[in-house]
């Protein structure tokens, strides 16, 4: 084989509490995961040197910080492989979306390679190799809608029921590391245990922070609240609503005023990318 396609899928974080911090500073966090059947889609074409190529390029992001190319690299450097890749996105989903766009093209790339270069790696090996990345790359490595908690690193696998979301896209980029540096943030929310996950009510802790700098996501939670629950994902700008069908969620995605944007997705157990390659 010697071209492979493959989803990098978004994820939405369900809740997101802030327990502590590290310190070195990362914040300890207890999160519920769900992985998305929407995406960017990684094409990769097996060079036989040791060659690596990203394109087109992302706006705003220098081709050695692309996080595909860090990953293809870093991939190289730890199994000693002298195969290359030339590697296209097709790139949909936002960046400082709170989707963990940037950390899922990682975590394809990781795992698109290994199959393409036949490294036969582990996904356990290959996501304790992604987590110097970005902290939501062992979620996308391993491939499974789950519970997080560590900085998103120590997973346990859990099936969420079936149904769809309506995710919108305020008008703005939020920095992750803006909100996490933010003297009102709040890190002491107590520890749940993993038997009150599915309970109501758990929020994202980011949210409060995030709608104060910016009133772009303010209003599109407003404007989501009207229909459905509607809750931040990650640090933002992204912010989502639940819904039992199809149907119901692009009624609400037709009806959006004209300063949102948006798109319905269906929640997913396990990583379209996985499902294609049989992991
Ligand atoms: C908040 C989440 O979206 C939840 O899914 C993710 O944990 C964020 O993951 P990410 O975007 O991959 O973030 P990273 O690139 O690893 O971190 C960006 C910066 O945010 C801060 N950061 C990130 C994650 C974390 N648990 N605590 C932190 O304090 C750190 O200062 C870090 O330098
Ligand atoms: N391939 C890539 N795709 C997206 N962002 C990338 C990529 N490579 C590097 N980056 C950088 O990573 C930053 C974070 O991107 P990302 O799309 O993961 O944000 P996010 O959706 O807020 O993630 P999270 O939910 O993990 O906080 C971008 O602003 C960009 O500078």
């Amino acid at each position: 084989m010697s071209t492979l396609s493959l989803l990098a899928p978004a994820k939405l974080n369900l809740f997101l509490h802030i327990t502590g911090q590290r310190a070195d500073g990362y914040h300890e966090l207890q999160t519920l995961f769900q992985l998305l059947d929407y995406g960017d889609t990684l094409h990769f074409n097996l060079r036989q040197d040791a060659q690596l190529s990203i394109s087109p390029a992302i706006a705003g992001v220098a081709a050695e910080d692309n996080l595909i190319l860090r990953a293809a690299k870093l991939l190289q450097q730890y199994s000693g492989c002298n195969l290359g890749a030339d590697i296209q996105i097709d790139k949909i989903l936002p960046l400082g979306g709170g989707l963990g766009g940037g950390s899922s093209n990682a975590a394809t790339t990781l795992v698109g390679l290994n199959h393409l270069w036949q490294l036969q790696l582990p996904l356990h090996e290959l996501a304790q190799l992604g987590l110097q990345l970005g902290a939501d790359v062992p979620l996308f490595v391993e491939g499974k809608s789950a519970w997080a908690e560590g900085v998103g690193e120590r997973l346990t696998a859990l099936k969420i029921p079936d149904c769809w979301y309506l995710v919108l896209k305020p008008d703005c980029e939020v920095s992750t590391l803006q909100i996490f540096s933010n003297k009102q943030l709040t890190r002491n929310t107590s520890p749940i245990t993993i038997a009150a996950v599915f309970e109501e009510g758990h929020t994202n802790d980011c949210e409060p922070v995030v709608r104060a700098l910016y009133p772009e996501v303010d209003n599109a939670l407003k404007w989501l609240s009207l229909k459905t629950n509607s809750r931040l994902t990650g640090t933002g700008a992204c912010v989502f609503g639940q819904f039992a069908d199809q149907a119901s969620a692009l009624q609400v995605l037709n009806e959006l005023p004209a300063e949102l944007t948006g798109f319905v997705a269906k929640g997913v157990n396990q990583s379209p990318c996985h499902s294609k390659l049989g992991l």
